[in-house]
């Protein structure tokens, strides 16, 4: 079998890496706007293109022209690969480590490239900042990053590489110097020099996995949100019900639902605008939810009415909780948005063969209730024809 020389391997993977590039560009348009990162990617890749290139003119122009060149832009091309991942994650971008890693290679190159030339001291030197460098891209993925496959496998190829960069600097020191000169033939530097070049390759299809993943995320969760409050829509409202139901057939428990609908909020939109409406609604949402526990459900379906979910509550404890948001929504806050009070119905479920739809018109018959006794009250589901009353 005829294997490729190391060379034509690069050139190759260097090729690759040029459409990797131009794919990562052209993928981020296909991306939401909120998810940051593949364009640092894509340059990353550009850059590495450069940098190889660059090193082929090795023998054609000067040493002191190429050597410093290549290895600034294979500094950067890494150090932007890590902003991607500061992007991505929402974290501060690293201008400042980018930079100190640039001046730190430029320094090395300099001084044992002219000062007192030596190959294995520019090698070693050259590890440290790329070490930095990979340290914060590891950091990142395994402290920010997802729990999922993708995840482990972008954290698993940085760390392949974080590793052979620290053993190529280290090697440099400890054994003779023609063994890390990539530019003697050998078994060793060929392996490292086919690796290296395909590192970014994989490194990217790593990003993407991870970007693609975010992006199914956040899909769902668009699909099942009200985009105005950021509450639950029906149909993630009803996936949450489901997943209740499932638990309440495992373990017997009641399971309380809360119909709240704002007061006069007709009003409030004729007075003061739609605009303002929706702030409102926007500020109830945030009020419900601050009120709630971690395990709760707020929803919103459309309009003015807001339906919360409360696992492993009865009826007296949800009494509890929709005191507390009738609470909260009273108070008034200092951004102009017009307090509007809001009447609760609430129903309770203990039987797992109980329809949904039961569940929500017993609350809603509640609500009504509430509404012609004079609103800015609460008011519980009729139980086996009697009426029981929460609050007045
Ligand atoms: N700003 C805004 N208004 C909405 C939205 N959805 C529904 N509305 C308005 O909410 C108002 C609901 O009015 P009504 O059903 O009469 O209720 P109300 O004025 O709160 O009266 P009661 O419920 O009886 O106290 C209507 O004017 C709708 O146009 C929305 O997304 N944003």
């Amino acid at each position: 079998m005829k294997v490729l020389d190391p060379y034509s391997l690069v050139l190759m993977a260097s090729m690759m890496c040029g459409v990797m590039s131009a794919v990562l560009f052209l993928v981020r348009r296909s991306f939401p706007a909120d998810i940051h990162g593949l364009g640092h990617w894509g340059a990353a890749l550009a850059v590495q293109v450069l940098s190889t290139a660059c090193y082929s003119f090795k023998g054609t122009l000067p040493d002191g022209f190429v050597l410093p060149v290549a290895n600034l832009l294979f500094v950067l091309g890494n150090g932007l690969c890590a902003m991607g991942l500061q992007a991505f994650y929402g974290r501060p971008q690293g201008w400042r480590m980018l930079g100190g890693a640039l001046g730190f290679a430029l320094v090395g190159m300099v001084y044992w490239l002219f000062v007192v030339p030596s190959y294995t001291a520019r090698v070693t030197w050259m590890a440290l900042p790329l070490s930095l460098i990979n340290g914060t891209q590891l950091w990142l993925v395994l402290r920010h990053g997802r729990r999922h496959f993708a995840t482990y496998f972008l954290a698993m190829l940085i760390g392949v590489n974080a590793v052979l960069v620290a053993v190529r600097g280290a090697m440099a020191l400890l054994v003779p110097a023609p063994t890390v000169d990539l530019t003697q033939p050998g078994t060793l530097q060929g392996i490292y020099l086919v690796i290296t070049a395909m590192v970014p390759i994989l490194l990217s299809v790593g990003f993407i996995m991870v970007a693609t993943k975010r992006l199914q995320f956040t899909l769902e969760r668009r699909s099942a949100s009200d985009p105005l409050t950021g509450a639950l829509n029906r149909r993630g409202f009803d996936a949450a019900y489901a997943r209740e139901l499932a638990r309440l057939r495992r373990r017997p428990r009641a399971l309380a639902l809360l119909a709240i609908d704002l007061d006069h909020f007709k009003a409030v939109n004729d007075v003061h605008g739609h605009g303002v409406g929706d702030k409102v609604l926007v500020r109830t949402a945030s009020l419900v939810g601050a009120a709630l526990r971690e395990s709760d459900y707020l929803a919103r379906f459309g309009g003015e009415e807001f339906v919360v979910l409360l696992p492993d509550t009865d009826m007296q404890l949800a009494a509890t909780v929709a005191h507390r948001i009738q609470a909260a929504l009273r108070t008034a806050c200092d951004t102009g948005i017009p307090v509007c009070t809001a009447s609760i119905g609430i129903a309770a479920q203990t039987d797992p063969r109980q329809e949904l739809d039961d569940l929500l018109d017993a609350a809603d018959r509640a609500l009504y209730r509430a509404k012609a006794n004079g609103r800015d009250r609460i008011e519980l589901a009729v139980e086996e024809g009697s009426l029981r009353r929460a609050s007045a």
